[in-house]
């Protein structure tokens, strides 16, 4: 597999998101990330190692009267009938750009969200990656059940162990997400911790091998990110058209496309092309025309094309 890197995509942007600048974060390599959040775990596991803990109750017994509350309202969210649903990613920066916003109460920013129509929210808990802490995952949890119950809060961090799935699943996330190309082989696993704690696990991919494995392991939901964390933080723009292929016939799979997405012209195309939905970073934290954004990409219409097509956005 060779990916489809076409460079005159790496100076794509939309000339109405705003641009953060700052200093580019150009020393971000995963494997180190990796190797941080294995030391922080030793730690952790530690404190939860007590088979009476309440992460390792809820790993060790299964529930006689499991709650399908989160796989139904993620369902729903994710998957909006003729239009894309949209998931903002509360960070404060990216291992990957040169985004830097400054806020306090991710909660707050949660709710400004929800007042703008967000189908779906990921907070962040890995603070040297995203900016994002224990506190602002707490806090977007709390903000988002009471003024939406509808919409799914979604965990991210580098989850490399069932025990961050315990976690999230403790503090009432309606999911979490899980990166194929951090995990390998684990990722089954993982996602057989995800249906016996009740928690729908969401599968980031980059490669269609990557798909192929997280569709074997049973996922739901697949993430196909266009930034290639694994191979050096590449864009590739195309890449999610590379991948339908790996996904079961049936439609079965909801999928969603993340990574640099900032326009409509593109992010038709991913509804055209069967996408269900767009996670973005960059294009919505601190642009004050988000709420715009938000309201363009939910007026594309499925079977809406006007003059698109791969060969004029790409
Ligand atoms: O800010 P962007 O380009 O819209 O990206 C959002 C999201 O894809 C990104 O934050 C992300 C998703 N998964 C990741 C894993 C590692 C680093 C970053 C990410």
């Amino acid at each position: 597999f060779s990916p489809q890197h076409n460079s005159a995509t790496q100076t794509f942007r939309s000339t109405r998101s705003t641009r953060l600048l700052s200093t580019r974060n150009n020393d971000y390599s995963l494997f180190e990330t990796v190797r941080r959040k294995e030391a922080q775990l030793e730690q952790f596991r530690m404190q939860h190692k007590d088979p009476q803990d309440e992460l390792q109750m809820l790993l060790g017994y299964f529930d006689a009267e499991p709650d399908f509350g989160s796989a139904t309202k993620l369902a729903s969210a994710l998957r909006r009938p003729g239009r894309l649903s949209v998931g903002v990613d509360i960070k404060r920066r990216s291992p990957t750009s040169s985004l830097r916003v400054d806020f306090n109460d991710a909660g707050g920013v949660a709710d400004s969200f929800i007042d703008s129509g967000i189908d779906f929210v990921v907070a962040n808990a890995d603070y040297e990656s995203y900016g994002g802490d224990t506190t602002d995952i707490e806090q977007a949890v709390a903000s988002v059940h009471k003024s939406s119950p509808d919409t799914p809060v979604i965990f991210k961090d580098i989850i490399i162990d069932p025990l961050q799935l315990a976690l999230a699943k403790q503090l009432k996330f309606d999911a979490a997400l899980v990166m194929a190309c951090v995990v390998g082989k684990d990722l089954t696993d993982l996602l057989d911790t995800g249906t016996l704690i009740n928690l729908p696990i969401i599968v980031e991919c980059h490669t269609p091998e990557e798909v192929a494995l997280a569709v074997e392991g049973g996922a739901g939901t697949i993430l196909l990110n266009r930034v290639d964390r694994f191979g050096g933080n590449e864009f590739h723009a195309t890449q999610p058209f590379a991948i339908r292929d790996e996904l079961p016939p049936g439609n079965v799979v909801t999928t969603l496309v993340t990574g640099k997405v900032f326009d409509t012209l593109e992010s038709n195309l991913f509804l055209q092309e069967g996408f269900d939905g767009v996670l973005i970073g960059e294009g919505l934290v601190g642009n004050p025309s988000a709420s715009s954004l938000i309201k363009e990409l939910h007026d594309l219409k499925l079977d809406d094309e006007g003059e698109i097509n791969r060969g004029n956005v790409f």
